[in-house]
C-alpha cells in the first residue's frame, strides 16, 4: 500500500516568487531556474514529524517547526496571528511588496481599501449547482488538471479530500471549504521557504524522535521515519556512487593503482585503501568496479532503490522507473515526495466579468485569506483559507472567477489569443483554458472550443455561460478530423489528452494504472493531434499563426519527443520562445535520444521545483510551405497507419494488425461519445466502416 494510503495530507505552501531553489539543495538545474515558487517537501522532515505530514497542517508549518528550536518566537508569533483569527491579507501582500521592494504583482488593488472593515459571511451550506463532469473520461482515461480544480474540487472540503481515491465523475459537486480559522496555514512564513533536504535542521529533529522511547503510540511514526530514512539513505549511497563513478573517470590516471614512495597504496583520512592493480585486474574481470557490498554493481543499488520508491510512495515499478530517470537521485525523491502534497488552490479572475482587486475584495470580505499568485500573472490569485465555500461563492456563481490550477494559465499566457483573431482549443473540456482565452480576447473574434468526449462538453458549456463568454462555439469532433472539419485559425491551442504524471497528487491513481501500452499510445495520439493542430493554423494569419501545445505530464514521450517528431515531420514549423518567465527548458537529448535543439525553447514545470502541477508548454510558429521542403509524409489518420514512436529510447513502427483492435475500440468509445449507435463489440466493422459512419 502507497503512503498516501497511509497518510493525511497537509496544505499547500504559498507560492513565493523569487529565485528558485538553491543550487546546493537540488543541484545545477535548480539554481538555473527563476520559478515563482518552491514546493517545501522533504522526506526529511517528515522523518520529524512520523514520518507523514500532520492532518491540518501546512508543509510552511513543517517548515515552521524545524526552525522552532532555533526561533520559537517567530512561530509563537504566527500562532498568535493565528489565534488572533485571520490574517489581513494585504498588509501580508504589502510587507511582502517591501520586502521585495516592488508592488507588482497586485497592481490592481487600491491601495486605500479598509480591509479591516471585512466581514465573514456564511456560506457553509451553500450547494454549488455547477455542472459537474458528467460521463466517461475519454478513451484514454486522460487527466485532466483544470477539470480536476474546477469541478473536483468543488465536492469538498479540499483539506479533508481524500486525494487517494478516484474521482466519482458522477458525484454531485459539493462546494470547496477551505479551513477557517483554525487552520495552521494562517502561521505559513512569507519568505521562500527552506526546503526540507536541510541537513541542520532535519538533524535536530532525527536525533530528538531516535532518543524517544518507543511506545505503541509512536511506534508507527517511527516505523515511517525508519522507511524514509532508509530511502534517503539509498538515495546518498546512490548518489555517492555516482560521485565516485565521475571521479574515477576524471581521475583515471590517479587511480591506477601506483604507489606512493613508501610502496604502500594511498590511504584517505578514514583509512580507505585503493586497490591494487592486481585487484582492479581482478574487478575488471568480474565485469568492471563494483560499488557498496562487494559483488554488488550500481544497477542493482538503483533498481533497490526504484523498488523501495514505489512501495513507499504506491508506484508501480514502471511508471517509479520512468520518472525516476527523470531526475539526478535526489531530485527524484524530491520530486515523488511533493507529489504527496496537495498544489495550492488557486483562482482566474474572469476578467469578462471584474477586476482582480475587485474580486480580491469581494472575497477578502467574504473571510477569504489570499494572494496574488505572483508577478507572472495579473489575473492570479492564490487562497490560502477560507471560512466559506470558495466553489460556491456568490461571485463564483456569477463567474467572476474560475477555480483553476496555477500551470494551467501557462498554456495560454504562450499562446497570447488577440482580440478579433479565430481560435481553436482543440481539447477543450471542461474550458478552464478556453474561458481564459476568451477573456483575453475580450469577447471578440471567436474560440472554438473542441472536445472529442461529448459528455465533457456539457460542463465546457457550463462554465462558458457562468463566466460569460460570448465569443465561444462549443463543438465535439475527434481532434484528428481537423482541419478537415475547419482549419485557417490564428491560433491554435492542444492542451492534449496525457497520462496526468504532473497532476499525481490531484490524482494519485496514475501512480498505478499507468502501464507502458498506455504511454505508447498516448504518444501516438499526441502526435497524430499535433500534426492535426499544425495543419489547422493558418500561416498567413495576419496577426498570429501560432501553435501552443501542452500537458498536464513530465514523461519525455509525451512531450518533447511529440515536439520533436513534429518538427520533423512538419519543416514549416519552428519552434518559438514560450515567453514565459520561469519553467525548466525541455530535454534536448534524453536516454540516448537527441532532439533537435531548439526544444530547448520550450518549458517543463514541476511540483517539486515550482509548486505548481507538473506541466509542459511548447509553441510553434507556423510558416508557408515551400516546394523545396520535401514534406516527410506523415500518416495522420486513424485508420492503422503506420507511425513511428518510442518506447524506453527505442524507436519502432506500429503493427497496424496488432494495433486494430485498439484503434477500434478507441474509435467505437469515440462515436459512443458522439451519440452515434455502434454495434456490439462481437460484430465490430472495420474500423474504415466506422470511420465513414462518423462522418456521415
Ligand atoms: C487535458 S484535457 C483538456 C483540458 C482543457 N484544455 C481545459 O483547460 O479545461 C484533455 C481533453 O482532451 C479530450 N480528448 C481526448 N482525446 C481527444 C481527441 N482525439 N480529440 C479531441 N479531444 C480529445 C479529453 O476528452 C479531455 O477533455
Amino acid at each position: 500500500m502507497g503512503r498516501r494510503a497511509k497518510t493525511k495530507q497537509g496544505d499547500p505552501a504559498p507560492f513565493v516568487d523569487g529565485p528558485g531553489p538553491s543550487a546546493k539543495k537540488l543541484g545545477k538545474r535548480k539554481a538555473e531556474d527563476e520559478g515563482p515558487a518552491k514546493a517545501s517537501v522533504s522526506v526529511k522532515k517528515q522523518k520529524a514529524d512520523g514520518g507523514k505530514p500532520v492532518k491540518g497542517r501546512s508543509t510552511e508549518d513543517v517548515n515552521v517547526k524545524a526552525k522552532k528550536s532555533k526561533g520559537a518566537a517567530e512561530t509563537k508569533k504566527s500562532a498568535s496571528k493565528s489565534a488572533k483569527g485571520k490574517r489581513k491579507p494585504v498588509d501580508e501582500a504589502e510587507e511582502m511588496e517591501d520586502a521585495a521592494g516592488s508592488t507588482e504583482g497586485w497592481e490592481d488593488v487600491d491601495d486605500g481599501v479598509d480591509l479591516k472593515a471585512a466581514k465573514k459571511s456564511l456560506f457553509h451550506d451553500s450547494d454549488d449547482d455547477d455542472v459537474g463532469v458528467i460521463g466517461d473520461l475519454d478513451d484514454l482515461e486522460m487527466d485532466d488538471d483544470d477539470e480536476l480544480m474546477d469541478d473536483d474540487l468543488l465536492r469538498g472540503n479540499v483539506q479533508e479530500l481524500d486525494l487517494g481515491s478516484d474521482s466519482d465523475e458522477e458525484s454531485e459537486p459539493a462546494p470547496v471549504r477551505l479551513k477557517g480559522k483554525k487552520s495552521k496555514q494562517a502561521a505559513r512564513p512569507a519568505k521562500i521557504i527552506p526546503t526540507g533536504s536541510d541537513a541542520s535542521s532535519s538533524n535536530e529533529d532525527d536525533e530528538a524522535s531516535d532518543d524517544e522511547p518507543i511506545t505503541m503510540a509512536n511506534m508507527e511514526a517511527r516505523s515511517r521515519a525508519l522507511d524514509a530514512k532508509a530511502i534517503r539513505d539509498a538515495a546518498l549511497d546512490i548518489e555517492e556512487m555516482q560521485a565516485a563513478e565521475r571521479e574515477g573517470a576524471e581521475g583515471d590516471d590517479d587511480f591506477d593503482g601506483e604507489e606512493d614512495e613508501e610502496g604502500e597504496a594511498e590511504e584517505d583520512e578514514e583509512g580507505f585503501s585503493l586497490p591494487s592493480a592486481a585487484e582492479r585486474e581482478e574487478e575488471m574481470a568480474a565485469g568492471g568496479p563494483q560499488f557498496g557490498a562487494k559483488g554488488r554493481p550500481r544497477s542493482e543499488y538503483v533498481a533497490q532503490l526504484i523498488a523501495d520508491i514505489a512501495n513507499y510512495y504506491g508506484y508501480n515499478d514502471f511508471l517509479t522507473e520512468k520518472l525516476f530517470q527523470l531526475f539526478p537521485v535526489s531530485e527524484a525523491i524530491e520530486f515523488f515526495e511533493a507529489n504527496e502534497v496537495p498544489r495550492p488552490v488557486t483562482i482566474r479572475t474572469n476578467t469578462l466579468r471584474t477586476r482582480r482587486r475587485d474580486l480580491a475584495q469581494a472575497l477578502i470580505n467574504r473571510g477569504v485569506n489570499l494572494e496574488p499568485i505572483g508577478k507572472w500573472t495579473n489575473v492570479g490569485l492564490q487562497i490560502f483559507e477560507s471560512s466559506v465555500p470558495v466553489g460556491a461563492t456568490p461571485e463564483y456563481l456569477a463567474g467572476h472567477y474560475m477555480l483553476q490550477a496555477a500551470s494551467s494559465f501557462l498554456p495560454v499566457i504562450a499562446l497570447g489569443p488577440q482580440p478579433g483573431e479565430r481560435v481553436l482549443d482543440m481539447a477543450s473540456a471542461p474550458g478552464g483554458k478556453t474561458t481564459h482565452m476568451a477573456a483575453l480576447m475580450e469577447n471578440t473574434g471567436v474560440v472554438f472550443a473542441n472536445d472529442a468526449n461529448k459528455a465533457r462538453t456539457k460542463s465546457l458549456t457550463a462554465n462558458v455561460h457562468r463566466l460569460g463568454c460570448k465569443n465561444v462555439v462549443v463543438c465535439s469532433y475527434d481532434g484528428r478530423e481537423f482541419p478537415k472539419v475547419m482549419g485557417g485559425f490564428d491560433r491554435v491551442l492542444l492542451d492534449a489528452p496525457c497520462s496526468g504524471t504532473g497532476v499525481i497528487s490531484k490524482d494519485a491513481s496514475v501512480k498505478t494504472n499507468k502501464s507502458e501500452r498506455d504511454f505508447t499510445l498516448l504518444s501516438h495520439l499526441q502526435k497524430q493531434l499535433i500534426l492535426c493542430a499544425i495543419d489547422s493554423v493558418s500561416p498567413d494569419s495576419k496577426t498570429g499563426g501560432y501553435l501552443v501545445y501542452s500537458t498536464c505530464s513530465v514523461t519525455v514521450d509525451e512531450n518533447e519527443a511529440v515536439v520533436d517528431y513534429a518538427l520533423r515531420k512538419r519543416p514549416n514549423v519552428k519552434l518559438v520562445d514560450t515567453g514565459l518567465s520561469f519553467g525548466k527548458p525541455g530535454y534536448t537529448s534524453y536516454r540516448g535520444k537527441n532532439f533537435d535543439p531548439k526544444v530547448n525553447l520550450t518549458r517543463r514545470f514541476y511540483p517539486h521545483m515550482h509548486n505548481m502541477d507538473g506541466f509542459f508548454v511548447a509553441k510553434f510558429k507556423v510558416e508557408k510551405r515551400t516546394k523545396v521542403e520535401k514534406r516527410e509524409e506523415a500518416s495522420v489518420g486513424v485508420n492503422g497507419e503506420v507511425l513511428p514512436v518510442e518506447v524506453n529510447g527505442e524507436r519502432f513502427a506500429f503493427n497496424d494488425e496488432e494495433d486494430r483492435p485498439y484503434l477500434e475500440e478507441s474509435k467505437r468509445k469515440s462515436l459512443k461519445a458522439k451519440g452515434i449507435r455502434v454495434r456490439p463489440r462481437t460484430q465490430s466493422k472495420p474500423t474504415a466502416a466506422l470511420v465513414l459512419e462518423a462522418t456521415a
